[in-house]
């Protein structure tokens, strides 16, 4: 599966800054067998941390991670752009491999003492990722794993985040 995944991922240089490889899953998405197959594998690695919840940041990851938690049967919380969520919020600000930005979740979203996995894309840099973590533990939450499509292991992100479990699907070097 691997194999059929990392040909459906479109790489395209210089996007969107000059120096960036943009790793673009939506063929992915688009070839039905193989979403649900990416998703099956992400749902087996969530389950067996036995979490309570996913947490999914905006946009890729609403996208990765709803057909996980519908899968499981948990429930999904996103984690989004600033001021989008309509009641009180936590929010956490990052950088990412092409930016900065800030993520919000809703405070009553998660619940002291429940497992959580943040389920994404992409992992590069992991400003996003320790967004989600920060984000979490305010709230109580137990962060208890990640999982992604893709991870870019030259940009160090598990390195930021010492003790957290990381789970892929393909990796990516030189990027
Ligand atoms: O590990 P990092 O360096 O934080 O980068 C990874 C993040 O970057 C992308 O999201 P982006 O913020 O571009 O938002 P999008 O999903 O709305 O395109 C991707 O979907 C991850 O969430
Ligand atoms: N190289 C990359 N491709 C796609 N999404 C990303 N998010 C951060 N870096 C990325």
């Amino acid at each position: 599966m691997a194999n059929d995944f990392e040909k459906h991922i479109a790489s395209v240089k210089d996007f969107p800054n000059k120096g960036i490889i943009f790793r673009d899953i939506t063929p992915v998405l688009q070839d039905g067998k193989l979403f649900q197959a990416a998703t099956h594998k992400l749902a087996e690695y969530v389950k067996s941390k036995n979490a309570d919840i996913i947490v999914g940041p905006e946009a890729r990851g609403f996208i990765v991670g709803c057909p996980v938690a519908t899968e499981l049967g948990i429930g999904f919380v996103p984690a989004r752009k600033p001021h989008k969520l309509p009641r009180e919020v936590e929010r956490a600000s990052y950088d990412l491999e092409y930016g900065s930005n800030s993520l919000e979740i809703h405070k009553d979203a998660i619940k002291p003492g429940q497992r959580v996995v943040v389920c994404d894309d992409l992992l590069a840099t992991a400003g996003t990722l320790r967004a989600c973590k920060q984000l979490i533990e305010n709230l109580g939450g137990e962060l208890v794993g990640s999982c992604f499509y893709i991870e870019l292991p030259d940009l160090k992100g598990k390195e930021k985040l010492p003790g957290l479990d990381v789970f892929s699907l393909v990796k990516y070097h030189g990027a």
